[in-house]
């Protein structure tokens, strides 16, 4: 028994890469639909689509008649440069009935419905790259068309590959800000902390388990105690203590300040790249 009730009968993902490939694994650990209706294409790459098919067992076409027929999810998985063509190509495919499903980092879902040239039911999800271990954290906004049984869809699609909450539009460049673009500051920051540790003297490789671990326990801290990251800061603390001389350290450097300004600036690009893509694919901005 598919554990989602079936809330999909047949997703036709039209992009075949590093996104597309983690939720086809997401939807199989869950079981969420039979492999065969899992259905995938790109623009050019069979090699890609031939390994695909043979290590999830799923489906493959160039064919478009034979991609979208009896499809009711469509998932939008190319890189956002490509997504003109991509829509266009694809649009007399579309039916108001099917759920559009977008990855598209910046690309609105007034832009996707111009390209279309047609309204569309669209979830527009900004997952992160830890939906490769099923560690994502997606926020998701869709629009007024969709159904409260293609919310169910979308919220269980994306469950599969982590953390699935829903978010209105405009807040879609802040969360690209903030978790779309996340995992890179913490792997800056793991960095730093294995680049310090040839200078204090410890091993490489040791050194990385700890410092993953010592991630994994701060952020399992965080989520399951009912104390704020600042009390839990405040109690490794000890006055007069190495953390205390640490953190004297980061707040001369002014860390936490530089962490805000990065995050503020990913959050305006996200604004602006979307922008420019606006204009580029000559389309209006987003509202
Ligand atoms: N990497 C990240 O951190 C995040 C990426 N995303 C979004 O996910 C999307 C996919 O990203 P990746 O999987 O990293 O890209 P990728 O480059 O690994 O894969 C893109 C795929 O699209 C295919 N493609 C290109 N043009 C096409 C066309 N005209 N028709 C059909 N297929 C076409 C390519 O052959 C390739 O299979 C992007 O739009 C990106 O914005 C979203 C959130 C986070
Ligand atoms: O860097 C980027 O533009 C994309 C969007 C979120 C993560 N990577």
């Amino acid at each position: 028994m598919e554990k989602g009730g079936n809330v999909m009968k047949k997703i036709a993902i039209v992009g075949a890469g590093s996104m597309a490939e983690a939720l086809i694994s997401g939807i199989l650990e869950d079981h969420l639909i039979d492999r065969k209706n899992i259905w995938v294409t790109n623009n050019s790459n069979e090699k890609r689509l031939e390994s695909l098919k043979e290590r999830y067992g799923i489906s493959s076409t160039y064919d478009l008649d034979t991609l979208f027929d009896d499809a009711d999810v469509v998932m939008l998985a190319m890189k956002p440069k490509d997504a003109d063509r991509a829509i266009m190509t694809i649009r007399h495919h579309l039916t108001e009935q099917m759920l559009v499903v977008s990855v598209l980092a910046g690309v609105s879902m007034n832009t996707i419905e111009s390209l279309a040239e047609k309204s569309l039911s669209i979830a527009r999800a900004m997952p992160n790259t830890s939906a490769a271990v099923g560690k994502s954290a997606t926020a998701i906004a869709i629009n007024s068309r969709v159904t409260d049984k293609q919310h169910e869809t979308t919220k269980q699609l994306f469950a599969t590959v982590g953390l699935a909450r829903f978010v209105e539009e405009e807040q879609l460049d802040a969360v690209t800000g903030l978790s779309g673009s996340g995992p890179a500051y913490i792997y800056y920051l793991i960095e730093a902390m294995e680049n310090s540790a040839a200078e204090i003297g410890l091993e490489k490789e040791m050194a990385q388990e700890l410092i993953v671990q010592t991630l994994i326990g701060a952020a399992e801290m965080v989520k399951h105690s009912s104390k704020s990251p600042e009390q839990l800061r405040r109690e490794v603390t000890s006055p007069g203590g190495t953390t205390e001389a640490g953190v004297k350290v980061l707040e001369e450097h002014g860390v936490q300040q530089a962490f805000i300004s990065c995050i503020q600036a990913a959050t305006a690009q996200s604004k602006k790249m979307g922008n420019a893509l606006c204009s580029q694919l000559k389309v209006g901005k987003p509202s």
